[in-house]
């Protein structure tokens, strides 16, 4: 049996794609059975790893989703629209969709999972989430038996990338990020990875699979790595820490609703975590349950080859499937119908580290343990580290507390005269 395929994009995901489907030898022999029948693109012109004849590519997408002898659209446009609306018009023509755009499943895959349940398509999405490390395929069909209470994950290859760069070599921010986009890992408008965003799509989608309900991603609190300076990292090096675009999602079983805490910001993690020495554009997703325990999940998350072997993985998955029939694989449809209920950052229990610059006066850091003290914040340590610009530059670290409480904490130093400045605030895992 020969399926067609009808690829959206040909850029850095779309380009890997082609060129792993046009080498199938010594790949799974189910690759023999994808054909490449049509690749939208905007620019017809423009140079290409792999070159299509005319009657293959075209600018014109929707005679992809409405050719009635594609049998699968491969979406690697990236983006919101049109994305959104050739998936669901693919769907609507009942053409099964691979996908590695978790911008549009994060916020549409409510309408996205529910229209493919009633045309009886698969929405497979393996690429959308820690680019080449099998993760979604795991979490749907290896991890079932488990009750999972936290998944932690790097999950932005772009700024992990950044991060490990600043921290390595103390290199420039904008031109390690030009190599990031260089190298084809970071979204079209880099912000996407920077302020943390492509990070929340991804621990919403994962989340969702993890808990078993859908999330509202504006729900997701998202902090990106703009607020990560030089000193900071230097400061965490010699307290033991590495500082990493955390995204975690957990699920707090004292609470009656089971609610979920999700989150993504820049955070120090201890230097003997698993996570710590994840570098480069490497991710790691580290999933916590019972009767499990931990188990890490590690591996290239972007680039091309990386993610056309989780995109290429799909299809076979997806051309394995079709011989038996109608009948829907239990195990790879999404039938959600809830939304999980999110805690509200105020209550969110977490370590934290703070950088403020005070005058350099007897009795200042006293005042500053008392404030804490004020509010419940319990401290593992307060330092003076250093004197910088006449000011003594004072670094704390706390014991877990309630993010609100911190949060009052801080706002009444910000109100001593003696502070200066809060130069920065950054959490700490556990
Ligand atoms: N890059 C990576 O490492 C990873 C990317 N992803 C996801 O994969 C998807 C693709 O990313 P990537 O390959 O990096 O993106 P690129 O920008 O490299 O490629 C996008 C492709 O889509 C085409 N395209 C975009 N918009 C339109 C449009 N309106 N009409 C016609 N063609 C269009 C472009 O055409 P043209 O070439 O003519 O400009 C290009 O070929 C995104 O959802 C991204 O988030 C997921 C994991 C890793
Ligand atoms: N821009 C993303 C690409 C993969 O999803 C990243 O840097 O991780
Ligand atoms: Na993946």
């Amino acid at each position: 049996m020969v399926y067609q395929l009808g690829i959206l994009g040909l850029g850095t995901v779309g380009g890997g794609v082609a060129q792993v489907l046009l080498t199938p030898e010594q790949r799974h022999p189910l690759l023999q059975e994808l054909q490449i029948k049509k690749v939208g693109v905007r620019d017809l012109d423009k140079p290409r790893p792999v070159n299509f004849p005319p009657e293959i590519l075209t600018t014109d997408l929707q005679s992809i989703v409405q050719d009635a002898e594609i049998d699968i659209v491969v979406e690697l446009l990236g983006g919101l629209e049109p994305a959104r609306t050739l998936i669901l018009e693919a769907i609507a023509q009942g053409k099964h969709i691979v996908t590695a755009n978790k911008a549009v499943i994060s916020r549409f895959g409510d309408e996205i999972f529910t229209a493919a349940n009633q045309a009886g398509v698969y929405v497979m999405l393996e690429a959308a989430v820690a680019g080449g490390i099998p993760v979604i395929q795991p979490l749907k069909q290896s991890l079932g038996a488990n009750r999972i209470h936290t998944v932690t994950g790097i999950l932005n290859g772009t700024t992990n990338y950044i991060l490990t760069r600043m921290q390595q070599e103390k290199g420039d921010f904008a031109e390690i990020l030009a190599d990031a986009q260089r190298l084809g890992y970071a979204e079209a408008d880099p912000s996407t990875d920077i302020d943390g965003l492509d990070a929340a799509d991804k621990i919403a989608i994962l989340a969702s699979l993890a808990f078993g309900g859908r999330i509202a991603r504006d729900e997701v609190y998202c902090q990106g790595i703009r607020s990560v300076t030089a000193v900071d990292i230097a400061y965490a090096d010699k307290l033991g820490f590495v500082i990493k675009l955390l995204a975690i999602a957990h699920r707090d079983f004292s609470q009656a609703d089971n609610a979920l805490e999700l989150r993504v910001h820049p955070t120090l993690v201890p230097l003997d975590h698993p996570l710590a020495s994840v570098n480069g554009v490497h991710n790691a997703v580290l999933i916590a349950g019972e009767p499990l325990g931990e188990v890490m999940f590690y591996g290239p998350g972007a680039g091309a080859g990386a993610t056309a072997s989780a995109v290429v993985a799909d299809l076979i998955n997806i051309a394995a499937l079709l011989p038996m029939g109608n009948q829907s694989h239990p195990l790879l449809t999404c039938t959600h119908d809830h939304y999980c209920p999110i805690v509200p950052l105020a209550q969110v229990s977490s370590r934290f580290y703070a950088r403020l610059l005070a005058e350099d006066h007897p009795g200042v850091l006293g005042k500053l343990g008392t404030c804490f003290g004020n509010y419940g914040v319990s401290l593992e340590s307060l330092v003076q580290i250093g004197i910088k610009d006449d000011l003594a530059e004072v670094v704390v670290v706390t014991h877990h507390v309630c993010e609100g409480e911190f949060r009052q904490a801080l706002d009444e130093i910000k109100s001593l005269i003696s502070v200066n400045q809060v130069a920065s605030v950054l959490r700490v895992l556990a």
